[in-house]
């Protein structure tokens, strides 16, 4: 075990969750902040666990070769919002495919040779050797007052109330910091004060942009501990002189919490909302929207999901936590229906606008959790159709975080569609789903990660998960429509006739593969190849004589025998 204070020297071999270099003397786990994996660093121990410890870093002794020569964000350190800015673009996006591909063969278990077939390198943001900046369509500044007593704005230093300014975040938009210098030159003029957090004291408490990436859109939204701005239309008047300017917005937020946003947004000029695009689809988005914040890097991860989809325009499709219904929208143009499931009601509103506008009739949205709804959904369904499971051809997950229930996975696997297609922001817990869901027999057949978020540790993944030989217990049946049985119409009672009678008379639930081998048995004609197996090694499950004893009498009640 190390002792507090002790310096050592350290390779930095991985980076962690946090952003942190991480990195091994003599068995002891160090974490040390702003290294990157190939410095040979110089740290002081100051915090020692039996196994591992925190260490400050004091000398870079032979800095990686995957360091860049200058930083370009001078605030990087202090901020934290950038954990990996220090380390050069190809190797961030290396880092993060390793991230990936690590977790789901050490959580997922997907053996290393599968994934050397079906894993795809990085999606990263374009230019060979570039460092992507300016990427974000979204920033929230705090507003505070510096030591001098003047008004500020820019970012939290960790664990503080103190706000450090910065009106430059690099990863934003360069307007960003002109409508925050003529807001806190507003704010200087006019002496309005700045939220003070401890105190619960003061107005204005943050500063909300967004900017349309595709239509060069501006909305600024200013969150106040209050009702109203005094010399508001001072301050409209100032804003609106910014090109691009198209909504100014009052949020209301007076109670005591971290929460940035109120629940009210009062329009003080042009419209509540800016226009944005993914694609050829055209979102409106207001303060209080969800709203994917790389849109570059967006249109190529649903690109990819809508891919895997491998729509043909016949398909029913979910998409669960569809947010303001973005996927959904851009695979109903390729489907015959989409379902879309999001727990947040403002949401699915905004979904059903966003349909509503680009002309799309083929997309519906539900509101609710998805391990509710969808296990409702497929009971419901089931109840009322006799037996019948529903029926989806994808079903597309974009979870948050912790990723998905297993009672929802367990309902996917019930449904049996074709193709699953996992989008996901955190690799871990997706890797424990793909477990969950290769476990009932699906295959994984394609990994790509992207990166929404250069700069950061954090890494999208989107995954392939193809249906193979779903429950070992079960014997696959396999026929296609093509192969219905048309001869029901000649003769008396349809399937579902069938089923519904020996369910009410006997209690037991009967298949089409069932009644189809009760018909031959009894001579009835079915069609020529229905239910008969495709591959030679297929076997077929056979009708149990209590049931078979059902479907008989069930036929003599329709006069069919
Ligand atoms: C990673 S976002 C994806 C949003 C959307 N697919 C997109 O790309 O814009 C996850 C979404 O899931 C929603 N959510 C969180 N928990 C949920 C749950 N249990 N059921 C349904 N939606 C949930 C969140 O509100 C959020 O909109």
């Amino acid at each position: 075990m190390m002792q507090k204070n002790e310096l050592v020297k350290v390779k930095i071999e991985d980076i962690g969750v946090g952003g942190e270099g991480i990195g091994k003397v003599d068995g002891y786990t160090l974490f040390i902040k702003d290294t990157i994996i190939g410095d040979v660093v110089e740290a002081k121990v100051m915090k020692a666990k039996k196994n591992y410890g925190y260490a400050r870093l004091m000398n870079v002794l032979t800095p990686s070769e995957d360091r860049v020569e200058e930083v370009v964000c001078p605030m990087a350190r202090k901020c934290g919002g950038c954990q990996i800015q220090e380390m050069k673009y190809p190797a961030q996006l290396a880092f993060k495919e390793s991230k990936v591909r690590g977790n789901l063969e050490r959580i997922g278990e997907v053996p290393g040779e599968l994934l050397d077939q079906i894993m795809h390198p990085i999606v990263g943001m374009d230019g060979e050797g570039m460092q992507p900046f300016r990427y974000r369509n979204k920033a929230q500044f705090p507003i505070g007052t510096d030591k001098d007593g003047r008004v500020t704005a820019g970012f939290y230093a960790g664990r503080t109330h103190s706000i450090i300014g910065n009106t430059d975040c690099v990863l934003g938009v360069e307007v960003n910091e002109e409508i925050l210098n003529c807001i806190l030159d507003f704010m200087e003029e006019f002496e309005i004060p700045a939220y003070d957090e401890v105190k619960h004291k003061g107005l204005v408490r943050h500063v909300l942009l967004r900017y349309g990436f595709k239509t060069d859109e501006i909305m600024v939204c200013l969150v106040i501990n209050g009702k109203t701005i005094p010399h508001c239309h001072d301050l409209v008047g100032r804003l609106r002189q910014i090109p691009g300017m198209t909504s100014i917005t009052l949020s209301s937020n007076t109670a005591k919490t971290n929460v940035i946003m109120g629940d009210t947004i009062r329009l003080l000029w042009g419209q509540e909302f800016i226009t944005d695009y993914i694609g050829e689809i055209k979102y409106q988005i207001s303060p209080l929207s969800f709203y994917q914040v790389n849109p570059v890097q967006t249109e190529k991860l649903y690109g990819l999901a809508l891919d895997y989809a491998g729509l043909t325009g016949n398909e029913t499709v979910w998409d669960l936590y569809c947010g303001i219904g973005t996927i959904s929208l851009f695979l109903a143009k390729k489907a015959k229906q989409v379902y879309g499931v999001e727990i947040i009601p403002q949401a699915i509103d905004d979904a059903k606008n966003n349909a509503k506008i680009n002309n799309i009739t083929n997309a519906e949205f539900y509101v609710g959790k998805a391990e509710e709804v969808l296990p409702e959904y497929y009971k419901e369904y089931e109840k009322t159709h006799n037996g019948e499971t529903a029926h989806a051809d994808v079903i597309v997950v974009d979870p948050p975080r912790k990723g998905c229930e297993e009672s929802l996975l367990q309902t996917i696997v019930d449904m049996q569609p074709e193709k699953v297609v996992y989008v996901s922001c955190d690799s871990a817990t997706l890797a424990r789903d793909v477990k969950f869901l290769r476990a009932k027999g699906y295959e994984l057949k394609d990994v790509t990660p992207v990166d929404q978020f250069p700069h950061t540790v954090h890494v999208e993944t989107v995954v392939l998960l193809s249906k193979g030989e779903v429950d070992s217990k079960k014997i696959r049946v396999e026929f296609s429509l093509e192969d219905m049985d048309m001869s029901e119409f000649q003769d008396g009672a349809t399937y579902p006739q069938i089923k519904e009678y020996v369910l009410e008379h006997t209690g037991l639930k009967v298949s089409n593969l069932y009644i189809s081998q009760i018909k031959r048995k009894c001579g009835i004609g079915v069609g020529k190849n229905y239910n008969l197996p495709k591959s030679e090694d297929s076997r077929q499950p056979q009708c149990p004589p209590e049931k078979e004893k059902a479907i008989r009498e069930a036929f003599k009640y329709f006069g069919m025998i």
